[in-house]
């Protein structure tokens, strides 16, 4: 803050004190003089003091913000009535000097003089005295008037220079106090003026940035601009704090300045005082000299009216003896009064050379004071100089402040202008939010109202639209059940005329069908007759055999090759296994040589099953698929046909011999006592079914494999369905033969049991195509009697069913001639017409053997009816459930038998009650699918998918 003010330090330039104490040095006096001016200071000390209190008022006025400054404030008239009580001090000090070094020569004068007019009394007193006698007391008096009119000339003279000296003292302290007190006041005032003017600036620029401040009812809360206007608010105050140190600043450089110019104007008056001093002392001295020159002329001539006196006594000559004895007498005292006259003349002569001395002296220190003058002078230029720059740089820093002051004051009036025009104009938006708002919220309290009103009533108005709902649902929903019993009635006569015209197409087509499997060369074969077999890439249902160089073409159904895969061989059969779902019995057997692959087709092995196991996953997973409205019972029961014997492969007695019997019921239907059905409920079940039969097939011979060429293996699965939804029932029937082999007895050389063996595997594939030979003859009596397997398969070869013949034929040149004997027999078969497909379906009430609209009119002449196979519960305990078959009755229509037509109607019979179930879960399945019927002609569509589908609608709506 100070920190220019060294520069301007006094202390650093010679001051008036110390360049008058190089030449006068103070006594005791002088001491006290200027202590006793000190404490009397202490009255001129109370005149800048007595505006304090204005500016205490003042003080206890201002806001907080101005409190720092004016605490500075204060401190700097602190300091600067110390300077001025400095500067007064020294000021008295310096008038003190120059009183002291103009009262020093005055008081030696006037001591001089003092001394010169003892000197004369006493001289006038001595001549007084000497010339006591009556002649000379008249010239001695006049000596002595003379002497006292000089003494009283001195006097008078001394007393003039004593009113003198006092003038010029009151003259010099009135000038002091003319010049000191005046001009440090008329400083210290502006000062205050200063002061003050800086506190109304900063008072207006606090009310204008007040009352450009956001309303007082816009509080921080609500308003969104009062931090914008408390950050301007710090920016300003920011600003106004940088601005303060520099307005200390520029007070401190203007206090200085203003010190400056009254300290030039004090040196200036000092030396003008100084001067007139000077002068006035070169004067007093001049007129000393004179007032001594004169002292010395009268002198001089009173001692030469003494001498001329003395020496016109001493030239009376009669008198020269009194005169002489008078001036002998005198002589002594004249020379006496000489020789005093010339000591004070001496005297006079010292005290001229003395006074001439301090003529001098005065002279040096009038040439001293005007060589102090001549520097102070040159120091006042340099002084000027210096406070012109100072004056400059104080006016440019001034105007510089000046001009940021005005511009961050301006910057932050249109800053604040712009943010409260801002503030303005949100307040308006809001203002006008809050105006449409209004309305928008009275329409939504009315709204509000409104919707408590209609949740009020709400169960009411929901109990209404239940029951009108209801109503219409209801009225719907028989709307739906006229329309769907009349979509039933044309359905269903949709379904026969359908069912009649497929029926017509499979009559057509004939419902046997003959593929050829012809079984790879095997490791270690090598008679192979690959050029002997051969197929035509063209139509995969020809096939060449070249034997004895004829070439011979057979023409069947589809032929495989040997690379054919067991999945290319199911997917040509799949179509057919499921039909039995949709009620149709259908008859697979493998027929062929021994070794030319019939169980290898049928069984498969581990890793890569045959027809039998992939069928029953197939039904499995397909009656899974239908299972929501559809409940699906698959039973399976596997038997063997070893010499004419037929043996339950799943029972537990495997010794029994089972027996095929008509049912006591007068049915006509047949079926096998004991003969165990597995209901399958899962895929893990089919597995057990199949390790269970094929145990029970090893346990029972030595050597499975010749065993199982010299018998028929016989897969039963029987897939009965409820449609939960129509109580519509079906029932199909799947048989997979394993045929024994065919190879003629003649060839094989057998005897004994061989021989009985091969006699029965003939006898029984006499019979089946002895019974195929019927059929296709359509022969009024088809033999199935004639052998167990075809009795027992009779149902699965008469009438509605569907039978595949798997011809395998061997690649040997050594089985070319069995290969050809199966071929033709597979042809022969092919051309086998069984009849029209009828369907088995039995109504929910219908326990009677009646016609019924699905019964099926066979083509004459008629088939013998042949009821079907029968089974009984048996009684034998098993880990799987077993259940017995009631038998169905099928029988033949009188009257249709009369015109030459048979029907066919199946009915249902209860289960018996000593069977044991495990039943599938009840479910609804979706009977329609269209993969089933996509490849093959050889099943007809499910008659009620539609109406499941119409019947699902229904219960969706009931659901809704
Ligand atoms: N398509 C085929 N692919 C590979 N190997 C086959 C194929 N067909 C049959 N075989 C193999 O030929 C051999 C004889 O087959 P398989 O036992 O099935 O004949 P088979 O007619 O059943 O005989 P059998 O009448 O004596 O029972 C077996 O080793 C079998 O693995």
């Amino acid at each position: 803050m100070f920190g220019t003010r060294k520069t301007w330090d006094l202390g650093h330039a010679p001051c008036l004190q110390e360049l008058w104490k190089k030449d006068v040095s103070l006594d005791a006096s002088s001491v006290d003089f200027l202590m006793s001016d000190g404490e009397e200071d202490c009255s001129f000390l109370s005149l800048p003091t007595a505006a304090f209190p204005q500016r205490t008022a003042l003080t206890t006025t201002d806001q907080l913000e101005t409190s720092q400054h004016n605490h500075n404030q204060q401190l700097l008239i602190q300091t600067l009535q110390e300077k001025v009580c400095e500067f007064q001090a020294r000021l008295r000090r310096e008038e003190a000097s120059r009183c002291l070094q103009l009262q020093r020569p005055q008081q030696s004068h006037e001591q001089s003089l003092q001394e010169k007019t003892n000197v004369i009394q006493e001289r006038g007193v001595r001549a007084v005295q000497r010339l006591a006698e009556p002649q000379e007391q008249q010239h001695s008096n006049c000596l002595i008037q003379e002497g006292e009119q000089l003494i009283a000339a001195l006097r008078t003279q001394v007393g003039e220079l004593e009113e003198k000296l006092l003038d010029q003292t009151q003259e010099v302290e009135r000038l002091r106090s003319g010049v000191g007190a005046t001009d440090l006041e008329k400083h210290l005032e502006l000062l205050v003026v200063e002061n003050e003017r800086l506190k109304q600036e900063l008072k207006a620029c606090k009310t204008s940035l007040l009352q450009e401040a956001p309303p007082p009812a816009c509080t921080a809360t609500d308003c969104p601009h009062s931090q914008d206007v408390e950050a301007l608010r710090e920016e300003v105050s920011r600003w106004e704090s940088q601005t303060r140190p520099r307005q200390r600043r520029l007070a401190e450089l203007e206090q200085q300045v203003l010190e400056k110019a009254s300290r030039v104007e004090t040196l200036s008056r000092q030396l003008e005082e100084s001067k007139r001093h000077a002068g006035e002392m070169q004067r007093q001295l001049e007129e000393s000299k004179c007032q001594q020159g004169e002292v010395e002329q009268q002198l001089s001539v009173q001692l030469r009216d003494c001498e001329e006196e003395l020496a016109r006594q001493a030239a009376r000559p009669h008198q020269v003896k009194y005169v002489t004895e008078i001036v002998e007498v005198e002589s002594s005292g004249s020379q006496q009064a000489v020789a005093e006259a010339q000591a004070k003349s001496a005297a006079l002569q010292e005290q001229l050379s003395l006074q001439r001395q301090l003529l001098r002296e005065l002279e040096t220190q009038l040439h001293e004071s005007q060589r102090t003058s001549t520097q102070l002078r040159a120091q006042i230029l340099v002084y000027e100089g210096e406070m012109e720059r100072a004056q400059g740089q104080l006016e440019a820093e001034m105007q510089n402040l000046e001009e940021e002051k005005n511009r961050v004051i301006e910057e932050a009036f249109i800053r604040a202008e712009s943010e409260m025009k801002a503030v303005h104009e949100n307040l308006a938006g809001v203002r006008m939010n809050l105006l449409t708002l209004q309305p928008a919220l009275r329409t939504l309290t009315c709204d509000y109202n409104c919707l408590k009103r209609q949740v009020q009533d709400f169960p009411f108005m929901l109990e209404k639209a239940i029951t009108e709902a209801k109503q219409e649902i209801c009225q719907v929903i028989g709307e739906v059940s006229s329309a769907n019993q009349e979509l039933l009635r044309k359905y269903k006569r949709e379904m026969n005329l359908r069912k009649k015209c497929h029926n017509e197409l499979v009559r057509l087509k004939g419902n046997i069908r003959v593929f050829c499997r012809v079984r790879p060369v095997c490791r270690g074969e090598h008679d192979s007759a690959e050029n002997m077999v051969s197929f035509d890439p063209e139509d995969d249902a020809l096939l060449y055999l070249s034997t004895k160089g004829k070439l011979m073409t057979f023409e069947l159904d589809k032929v495989f090759h040997p690379q054919a895969t067991q999945e290319e061989v199911f997917q040509e059969v799949q179509s057919l296994v499921t039909s039995c779902i949709d009620g149709f019995n259908v008859c697979i057997f493998a027929y062929g040589q021994t070794g030319s692959g019939k169980t290898y087709t049928m069984e498969g092995v581990a890793k890569d099953p045959g027809i039998n196991q992939r069928a029953l996953r197939l039904l499995f997973s397909e009656v899974t698929e239908k299972a929501p409205d559809w409940d699906f019972k698959i039973t399976v029961s596997m038997v063997e046909i070893y010499n004419e014997t037929l043996r339950n492969l799943l029972g537990d007695n495997q010794g029994e011999k089972l027996d095929i019997k008509m049912n006591p019921d007068g049915s006509g239907q047949l079926y096998v006592p004991g003969l165990t059905e597995f209901t399958v409920q899962s895929p893990e079940d089919i597995n057990r079914v199949f390790e269970l039969g094929h145990m029970n097939r090893a346990t029972a011979c030595t050597n499975l494999n010749e065993h199982s060429s010299r018998s028929h293996a016989l897969l039963i699965i029987t897939v009965a369905g409820v449609n939960s939804s129509t109580g519509h029932r079906t029932q199909g029937k799947l048989n997979l033969v394993d045929l024994a082999g065919s190879e003629r007895i003649a060839k094989s050389g057998a005897e004994g049991s061989r021989l009985r063996e091969a006699q029965c595997i003939n006898k029984s594939l006499s019979a089946l195509g002895d019974v195929i030979n019927a059929l296709r003859s359509r022969h009024s009596h088809v033999p199935f009697r004639n052998s167990r397997l075809t009795y027992l398969l009779s149902d699965s070869l008469s009438g509605d069913s569907k039978t595949l013949m798997m011809v395998q034929v061997s690649p040997l040149v050594s089985n070319m001639s069995e290969s050809v004997c199966s071929l033709k027999f597979a042809q022969r078969v092919r051309t086998i017409e069984l009849g029209n497909a009828t369907r088995r379906q039995w109504e929910n009430s219908s326990t009677t053997s009646s016609p019924t609209h699905d019964s099926v009119e066979l083509d004459s002449p008629p088939v013998t009816p042949v009821p079907l196979p029968i089974s009984r519960a048996s009684s034998a305990g098993s880990t799987l459930s077993a259940s017995s078959k009631t038998p169905a009755t099928r029988r033949r229509s009188q009257s249709q038998l009369s015109t030459g037509k048979c029907v066919y109607t199946h009915t249902h019979t209860p289960l018996s009650p000593r069977s044991q179930q495990v039943h599938m879960p009840l479910c609804h399945q979706e009977p329609w699918d269209p993969s089933i019927y996509n490849n093959d002609n050889m099943c007809t569509p499910p008659i009620h998918t539609p109406y499941a589908t119409i019947i699902r609608m229904v219960k969706n709506i009931y659901t809704i």
